[in-house]
């Protein structure tokens, strides 16, 4: 058994303000005793427009955001899952990654977002993500650490079983999503698609998540949550968008094991494609 902890933070467009709210959510894993701490998507920043984005983003060496939450993941020797921006390959877009930081600070994994979130609500959000991103292009395998074999993915990526359904067949125990979800979309869709990847991969998810208002034109959903294999959820960060808060699981491997023993989900790839 380990625990993992979840962090939940508005992030702003000033990068120095989100790191000081990121060692606030370390100081509190630290505390609860976790052996990992998830953090959400773009915890760097989170800007008001796609040139804004584009013109905060540093290579990872010069970002004050990375080099400090590295400091903190060497000193408190904690892991540090989290989700930020980096400097694409032409300079006229960023990248939206995913890093695994290990207990040495070092950047050991590094999952580039694939699906993008171009939508046009009517009444409801309107972002096009691809104007400022530059989409990935692979599956990053997962990766083994003291709680298991962690797989990454990114916000949109959720609604896409197939990446879930792939990263399950490559030996995934912990499947992960940190995201920025809108409102509306969320009070939808949120909890229903992560406890439906959560049972029909019979992992572990960890989604942790923005909450509240960046800017004068996003708010984010929140409830960063953590599910088990069965689909039960152990953590619900809810909406509250005060202080940074973090919510603490088990991670079962022994559970896993049973679950999939028990309900061995058969694929009949006779019939339909393997993913
Ligand atoms: O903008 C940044 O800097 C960070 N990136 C995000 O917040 C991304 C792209 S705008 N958000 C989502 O993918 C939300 C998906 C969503 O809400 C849904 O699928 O319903």
């Amino acid at each position: 058994m380990a625990l993992v902890a979840v962090g939940q933070l508005t992030s702003t467009a000033s990068m120095a303000n989100n790191l000081r709210q990121c060692q606030l959510l370390v100081k509190k894993a630290v505390r609860a005793g976790a052996r990992a701490l998830f953090l959400p998507e773009a915890s760097d920043y989170i800007a008001s427009s796609g040139e804004e984005t584009i013109s905060l983003a540093k290579s990872a060496q010069e970002s004050e955001f990375l080099v400090g939450l590295q400091e903190e993941a060497r000193r408190e020797k904690l892991p540090i899952h989290v989700g930020i921006h980096e400097l694409g390959q032409d300079s006229r877009k960023v990248k939206n990654t995913v890093l695994w930081i290990d207990e040495h600070g070092e950047i050991a994994q590094r999952y580039q977002k694939i699906h993008l979130f171009d939508v046009d609500i009517k009444d409801g959000p309107v972002l096009k993500e691809s104007n400022s991103v530059e989409r990935g292009s692979q599956i990053l395998p997962p990766f083994s650490t003291t709680l298991g074999k962690v797989a990454s993915t990114i916000c949109f990526d959720l609604r896409f079983p197939e990446i879930s359904l792939a990263l399950k067949r490559q030996g995934a125990d912990i499947i992960t999503f940190p995201s920025a979800f809108t409102v509306p979309t969320g009070k939808a869709h949120w909890e229903i698609l992560l406890r439906a990847r959560a049972i029909e991969t019979q992992s572990y998810v960890i989604a942790a998540a923005q909450v509240g208002r960046h800017n004068e034109k996003r708010v984010s959903y929140g409830h960063s949550m953590i599910i088990d294999p069965w689909g039960t959820v152990l953590a619900d960060l809810g909406s509250n968008d005060g202080e940074p808060e973090i919510a603490t699981a088990e991670i079962d491997l022994e559970l896993l094991k049973k679950i999939r023993r028990e309900m061995p989900l058969s694929r009949r790839t006779d019939v339909y494609p393997e993913v």
